[in-house]
């Protein structure tokens, strides 16, 4: 096969807490990778999410939202999306229809100011606006940055996506594929079961547990052919947060247990004992060095 023509690169997601960038990157990639929730600020991970066709492959970086750093964890997250910036072959700036430019998105264009990479505008949610809002929303951001593009589109539903990607792939420097088609993210395993796993935390406690949450699967080991045994710690700040994780006679945590395992034997395909334990680590989102413990790991993601 002739591969002279094909286009590669990595692209940057960044925008504002919620504006629907996992949505996007899940719509895109095909599968679930990314975590989504209602909660602002979930996605603390740059995150990959990998498009491979025939002609081009697209290695999506999706950046944490941005805002501003109170803890060693926010400094963290800082840096791992602004340094991604200067690595990346084009940026997508993700803004909702649904909601006025703030200063979140003042503090992210000063950013965007600097790389020089084609930035495209793309303004998500256009399912929940009047079609006549459109041009008033656009008009908000339009002349901030020298955008390549501007794509209103649809993340849940689709809309417009496609001629997006068109455009990217154009955009795009004639490279190699990167990765094998079937690789949908090249994060371990364990991160994604984490991930998943944290997912649950959110959906079932909803706003009683914080972001003060972290996963940590402690192994993975394959029985068979077949089943796949996973432990699992929860890691809350407060023996109050561990009681509601662990509900009363340890219902909440067999429910966020049981969803959580569905999700790792789909990703998988097989069959998956999971066991999980909620441990309390005091202010662990202060501790350096137990950021590396727990999987965000500036070199790695
Ligand atoms: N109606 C509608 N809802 C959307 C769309 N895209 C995302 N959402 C919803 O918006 C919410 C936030 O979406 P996420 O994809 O988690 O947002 P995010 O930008 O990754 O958020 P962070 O991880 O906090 O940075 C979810 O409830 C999504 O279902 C869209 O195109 N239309």
């Amino acid at each position: 096969m002739d591969n002279s023509n094909y286009k590669s690169g990595f692209v940057a997601l960044i925008g504002r807490p919620n504006v629907g960038k996992s949505t996007f990157l899940n719509y895109v990639v095909g599968q679930k990778v990314a975590i989504m929730s209602n909660v602002a600020q979930t996605t603390r991970n740059k995150i990959q999410g990998i498009y491979t066709t025939d002609r081009a492959q697209i290695i999506f970086i999706d950046t944490p939202g941005v805002h501003k750093p109170q803890t060693k964890l926010g400094d963290f997250m800082e840096k791992s999306t602004l340094s991604a910036l200067d690595e990346v072959d084009a940026v997508l700036y993700i803004v909702s229809a649904t909601e006025d430019r703030g200063p979140g998105d003042d503090f992210i264009i000063n950013r965007l100011k600097n790389v020089k990479q084609p930035v495209f505008l793309v303004i998500n949610k256009i399912d929940q606006i009047n079609p006549n809002d459109l041009p008033e929303i656009t008009a908000q951001y339009k002349d901030a940055l020298p955008f390549a593009g501007v794509y209103p589109i649809s993340a849940l539903q689709g809309n417009n996506v496609n001629p997006l990607i068109n455009k990217l792939i154009e955009t795009l420097p004639n490279g190699p594929q990167y990765y094998p088609s079937d690789q949908i993210s090249d994060h371990p395993e364990r991160f994604v079961i984490a991930e998943m796993i944290r997912e649950k935390v959110f959906e079932l406690t909803r706003q009683e547990v914080p972001h003060s949450v972290a996963v940590d699967v402690t192994s993975v080991k394959r029985e068979d052919d077949k089943h796949v045994h996973i432990s699992a710690n929860i890691i809350v700040e407060r023996p109050g947060q561990k009681g509601i994780i662990i509900g009363k006679k340890g219902q909440m945590l067999k429910k966020i247990g049981t969803k959580a395992r569905l999700d790792i034997e789909h990703l998988l395909g097989d069959k998956v004992f999971l066991q999980l334990w909620v441990k309390v680590v005091p202010d662990w989102r202060d501790k350096s060095a137990m950021l590396k413990d727990y999987g965000y790991r500036n070199k790695d993601y």
